[in-house]
C-alpha cells in the first residue's frame, strides 16, 4: 500500500460519516482532523507519512466526536482569526471567520493614526484584540470581558501579548472610566442573537452569554453603544459586529449614542454584518 493511501481512504470515509451527521463542511473537516492527527498543515496532508494504527484510532475518535457535533476548533484546540491562532475550548466563544470583516474595518480605521489606543469590548478568547495588536504593534490595546471562564482563556491567549485584559461588564456606566474620551477605536463582537432563536448544534457549545442577548438580541449592543461613545475621543471610530437582521437598529443605536457617519459594512456574500461610526465632535458654542 502506498504511503498516503490509508490516509486518503480514511479521509474519504470520515467525510461520508461527517456528511451523514449533518456537518456543514465534511470534507474540509475530515482533512483538518487527519492533518491534526498527523501534525501537519492541511495543505501538506498529501505529503505527510501515512496514518499508522495508533493515528487511525485517534482519527476515528475525533471523527466520532465531530459527528456528535463537537466544534472542530474544540477538537484541535485552536481557532484562527486573521493573522492569529488562539486556544479555545469549552467555556469560551469560538472566533468565527465572519469576524474578519470587523478586523478589516478596525485595521482600516487605524491606518492614519500613530500609536492608537484601542478597546475591544467583549473580547472572549482575546482573538480580536490580539489580531489588532498583531496588525498594529504600535497600538495600545485593552480587552474587556466579564465571564470568568472566557477570561481564563483570554489570559492564556494574551500571556505573551501587550494587550491589557480587563475583567469588567461592558454595559456598566463606569467601565474603563479613567479612559473616557481618550480612545481612538472601539471594536466589539458582542452577543447579538435573540433568545429562543434556533442555532446550529456547534453554536450550542458556545457559552449562552456569548451568543444570546435578550428578546431582540440587542440587550448588550444597546448599552455598549453608550460605553463606546463615552470612551472615544471626538472623531474616534466604533465598529460593532451584529446579526444581519439588525443593520438598521444598530445604526439607529449608534446615532442615538452620539455617532455620525454611521454606515453598515457587508460581508463577501452581501450580508450587512458590521456597523461603524465616528464619535461626533462637540458642537460649537
Ligand atoms: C460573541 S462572543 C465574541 C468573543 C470575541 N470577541 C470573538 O470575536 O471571538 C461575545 C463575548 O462577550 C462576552 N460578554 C457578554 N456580555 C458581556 C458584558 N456585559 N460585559 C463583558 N463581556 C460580555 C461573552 O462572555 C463573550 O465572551
Amino acid at each position: 500500500m502506498g504511503t498516503t493511501r490509508v490516509t486518503r481512504t480514511r479521509v474519504a470515509a470520515a467525510a461520508v460519516t461527517l456528511a451523514e451527521a449533518g456537518v456543514g463542511s465534511p470534507r474540509v473537516d475530515a482533512e483538518l482532523l487527519a492533518a491534526y492527527v498527523l501534525g501537519v498543515p492541511r495543505t501538506r496532508l498529501v505529503l505527510a507519512p501515512d496514518l499508522d494504527d495508533e493515528a487511525s484510532r485517534r482519527l476515528d475518535e475525533l471523527v466520532r466526536r465531530r459527528a456528535a457535533r463537537e466544534p472542530l476548533q474544540h477538537l484541535v484546540g485552536t481557532a484562527v482569526l486573521g493573522p492569529v491562532s488562539v486556544a479555545v475550548g469549552p467555556g469560551v466563544f469560538v472566533p468565527r471567520p465572519e469576524t474578519e470583516l470587523l478586523l478589516t474595518e478596525a485595521v482600516a480605521a487605524l491606518r492614519a493614526i500613530p500609536e492608537p489606543r484601542v478597546v475591544d469590548l467583549c473580547t472572549g478568547s482575546g482573538a480580536l484584540a490580539l489580531a489588532v495588536e498583531t496588525a498594529r504593534p504600535d497600538a495600545e490595546v485593552h480587552a474587556v470581558e466579564a465571564d470568568p471562564a472566557a477570561l481564563a482563556w483570554a489570559r492564556r491567549n494574551l500571556a505573551d501579548a501587550r494587550v491589557r485584559l480587563v475583567a469588567a461588564d461592558v454595559t456598566a456606566p463606569d467601565t474603563l472610566a479613567a479612559m473616557d474620551r481618550t480612545v481612538d477605536l472601539v471594536v466589539a463582537n458582542p452577543p447579538y442573537v435573540p433568545v429562543g432563536t434556533p442555532v446550529d448544534e456547534e453554536v450550542d457549545r458556545d457559552p449562552v452569554g456569548a451568543v444570546f442577548a435578550g428578546p431582540d438580541g440587542l440587550d448588550v449592543i444597546r448599552p455598549l453603544a453608550v460605553t463606546a461613545a463615552r470612551l472615544l475621543r471626538p472623531g474616534g471610530r466604533v465598529a460593532v459586529e451584529h446579526d444581519e437582521s439588525h443593520a438598521d437598529e444598530v445604526l439607529t443605536l449608534l446615532r442615538d449614542a452620539g455617532f455620525t457617519d454611521v454606515a453598515t459594512r457587508a460581508d463577501l456574500t452581501g450580508r450587512p454584518r458590521v456597523a461603524a461610526g465616528t464619535r461626533a465632535l462637540p458642537s460649537a458654542p
